[in-house]
């Protein structure tokens, strides 16, 4: 069985809903999943990281990037960059923001650099993108057309009950999509 782990942020709990989403995806695929919130990671947690075959990044989209809580972690995990023991693993990401576009690709190619640094692979969404037709809709999978991973828009002035299901829908997808990546990696190393 592959262990797939989320490391997320969330200020005000729009991006915990897509956490959940990306989790749900990775168990409906046969994975092991832990889901870990950066801003408050265990010596225990950080095991897990380092035990995973896939690991997600999550954070929302603050001022054009990840949260500072995000970056935080990112810079705390280049004790396992002086030793690469995260080489080889796969990630992937997914954000969120108030705005359509609200610069959230920055934060996702943060994400892939973070990801590079690590010498980990980096698997993108793999959805073509949704709401670009006379007949698409908001309420088409990846209607904010990202290819890079998973990308979400959330109202400034709602709550995490009202996380846009297709948006939901899309980090599903990116969960199942890590888990059986990582089967497919897993498979072809025994
Ligand atoms: C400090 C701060 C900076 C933000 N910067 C951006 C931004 O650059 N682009 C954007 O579209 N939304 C921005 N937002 C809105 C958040 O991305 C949005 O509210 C998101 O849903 C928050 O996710 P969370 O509930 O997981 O923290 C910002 C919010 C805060 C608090």
């Amino acid at each position: 069985m592959t262990s797939v782990a989320i490391a997320y942020h969330s200020g005000y709990g729009h991006t915990a809903v897509l956490a959940s989403a990306v989790e749900r995806g990775a168990l409906e695929a046969g994975a092991t999943v832990h889901l870990i919130n950066v801003e408050t990671i265990t010596d225990a947690q950080w095991e897990l990281l380092d035990n995973a075959d896939a690991i997600v990044f999550g954070s929302p989209t603050y001022m054009g990037t990840a949260s500072s809580a995000f970056h935080k972690f990112a810079e705390d995990s280049s004790k396992r960059w002086f030793t690469h023991s995260w080489k080889d693993k796969l990630a992937a990401g997914f954000t969120n923001s108030a705005s359509k576009s609200g610069d959230k690709l920055n934060t996702l190619q943060f994400f892939t650099v973070l990801a590079a640094q690590h010498g980990m692979h980096w698997v993108n969404l793999g959805l073509h993108p949704g709401w670009n037709t006379s007949e698409g809709s908001e309420h088409d999978i990846n209607r904010l057309g990202f290819f890079l991973g998973a990308a979400a828009q959330s109202n400034n002035d709602e709550g995490p009950d009202q996380v846009h299901k297709a948006d939901i829908a899309t980090a599903e997808h990116l969960g199942r999509r890590v888990a059986e990546t990582a089967g497919v990696f897993a498979r072809a190393a025994a």
